[in-house]
């Protein structure tokens, strides 16, 4: 007889997670364990698959011991996962042949041009609700194919399996029995029509992708497979897989189209639920499926921004203006304003509405009497306007298609226990910032769609109830200083830009 707690995996871009459950959405224990960043060259980024499944691993026996339960005490498990990722094995060895190729890599802007230049942009918007930017899977994929020896010839003998790290951690869960993944993954590989819930042929074609390397597609809550028996003592089922910023949207609890949540991670991704209706943008936004718990597709509008919390990680890594990410709030707060510093962090190229691979980051406006203090303030500055912007492009197509202008925002992830960032944010944006009690929304959006899927909870109403505020940020300051404030943004932007 299985228990009624839920172990949610929580594979992101700097670390893996692992976060215990209790059926009433408390948190009973959490492992954390960081991984290495391959940087191999400039705009390089790699992980090791090996090294994200250990840790993986690891964090799901420390959360399990710490919790002191028992794997039959697991009622089921749920996978979240950094989206777009791209990671190659073999069927038969189950090992890995390259380092997977992460979601900030730019190494396939040469590729993403050609495809422009080919005026495929606007039957991939269609069909992928996305843009054509190295950010997305399908021609990471391709650079592996290409410069892996031997891995196109052994892809079109099926020998090879292509996923997001969900698949990736499926498979070895299941000791190499499962090749699947969810649609709120399958949707930002560039490869899957969102609206015919099936694989595009477009870029398969284009790049010669073989399709025995894709994975299957299910609904978020599903019976995917059991945990090998070998891993936990006794086979565990997996009920549950999304895209790390759809399950947080899951675990924000916004089900109603309409209601929005930004997660401060590494990077900042804005997700607004539009229910069983894909929404076009205008703006630059991304359609892209939510997080399904039966068999009824969902879809929301995304704004990515890829570097968030990521600049607060440079302050301390790459500038040594603190020795922890959150000394940020006590040195930012020592000076009332900027004084005039604007920071671009763009070290990756400029994601919505921009899309900007080349752009890179620059600090303008500094004078003699700029200090740490002030470049500090406008690194967090900057993670709240680059939001911001993307909130005005969800508003602006709000008030195309004639529905309402965002009324509050959810908010999660890592940087979001800063409350002088949340304040700055409730600011700009000039509506109420909501920071929910388990700010673990992620993780608690997996558990939730693996609680769902092993039948532990009745609907989404019952996981509603387990939403509660923690603490509400209300605006302060004027809209035109608000204003002056982005518009100040702007022209720095277009400093960072190239095109
Ligand atoms: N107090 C803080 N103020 C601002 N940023 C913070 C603070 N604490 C952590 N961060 C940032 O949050 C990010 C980590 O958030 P997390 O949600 O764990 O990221 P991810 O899921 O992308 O690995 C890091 O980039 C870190 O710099
Ligand atoms: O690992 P995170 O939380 O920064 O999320 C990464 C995103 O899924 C990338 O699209």
């Amino acid at each position: 007889m299985s228990g009624g707690y839920l172990l949610a995996l929580d594979q992101g871009t700097s670390s893996s997670r692992s976060i215990v459950f209790s059926r009433d959405g408390r948190l009973v224990a959490q492992a954390q364990q960081e991984f290495t960043q391959h940087y191999p060259q400039p705009g390089w980024v790699e992980h090791d698959l090996e090294e994200i499944w250990q840790t993986q691993l690891a964090t799901a026996r420390q959360a399990l011991q710490q919790a002191g339960l028992q794997a039959q005490d697991i009622a089921a498990i749920g996978i979240t996962n950094q989206r777009e990722t791209t990671c190659l094995w073999d069927r038969r060895s189950g090992q890995p042949l390259h380092r997977a190729l992460v979601w900030q890599d730019r190494r396939t802007e040469p590729l993403c041009q050609q495809l422009r230049a080919e005026g495929l942009a606007e039957r991939l918007r269609e069909r992928t609700g996305l843009v054509i930017d190295p950010y997305f899977s399908a021609t990471k994929l391709a650079w592996l194919l290409e410069q892996v020896p031997g891995a196109r010839a052994a892809a079109e003998r099926g020998e090879l399996a292509f996923g997001t790290v969900d698949s990736w951690l499926l498979w070895r869960l299941t000791g190499g029995r499962v090749h699947a993944t969810d649609a709120s993954n399958a949707a930002r590989t560039l490869l899957f029509d969102i609206e015919r819930d099936a694989w595009d042929d477009t870029l398969l074609e284009r790049l010669q992708l073989p399709t025995a390397l894709l994975p299957a597609v299910h609904p978020s809550a599903h019976p995917f497979g059991h945990t090998d028996a070998a891993l936990f003592g006794v086979p565990i089922p997996i009920t549950g897989i999304a895209g790390d910023q759809q399950a947080a949207l899951f675990g924000q609890a916004c089900f109603r189209p309409g209601l929005a949540k930004n997660t401060y991670g590494t990077g900042c991704f804005l997700l607004l639920a539009t229910g069983s209706e894909r929404r076009h943008s205008q703006h630059g936004l991304l359609a892209t499926r939510a997080a399904q718990a039966d068999a009824t597709p969902q879809f929301a509008l995304e704004g990515s921004v890829f570097i968030g919390g990521a600049v607060v990680q440079w302050l301390r890594d790459g500038l040594g203006l603190i020795r922890s990410s959150s000394e940020v709030q006590a040195l930012a707060a020592s000076v009332p304003d900027s004084g005039g510093v604007c920071f671009v962090p763009a070290f990756a190229g400029l994601g919505a509405p921009y899309w900007d691979a080349d752009a890179r980051g620059a600090i303008v406006g500094l004078t003699r009497g700029s200090s740490a203090a002030h470049i500090a303030r406008a690194a967090l500055e900057s993670i709240a306007l680059q939001s911001t912007v993307l909130l005005q492009a969800m508003n602006a197509d709000a008030q195309r298609s004639g529905t309402a202008a965002l009324q509050e925002l959810r908010v999660d992830g890592g940087a979001a226990v800063n409350d002088l960032l949340m304040q700055f944010q409730a600011d700009l944006l000039g509506i109420p910032v909501l920071r929910p009690q388990v700010v673990e929304t992620t993780a608690f959006g997996a558990a939730g769609l693996a609680g769902l899927g092993a039948d532990l909870y009745s609907g989404l109403d019952e996981l509603a109830s387990l939403w509660r505020v923690d603490r509400r940020f209300e605006p302060q300051g004027s809209r035109a200083q608000a204003a002056e404030h982005l518009a100040r943004w702007e022209q720095a932007v277009r400093q960072a830009r190239t095109r």
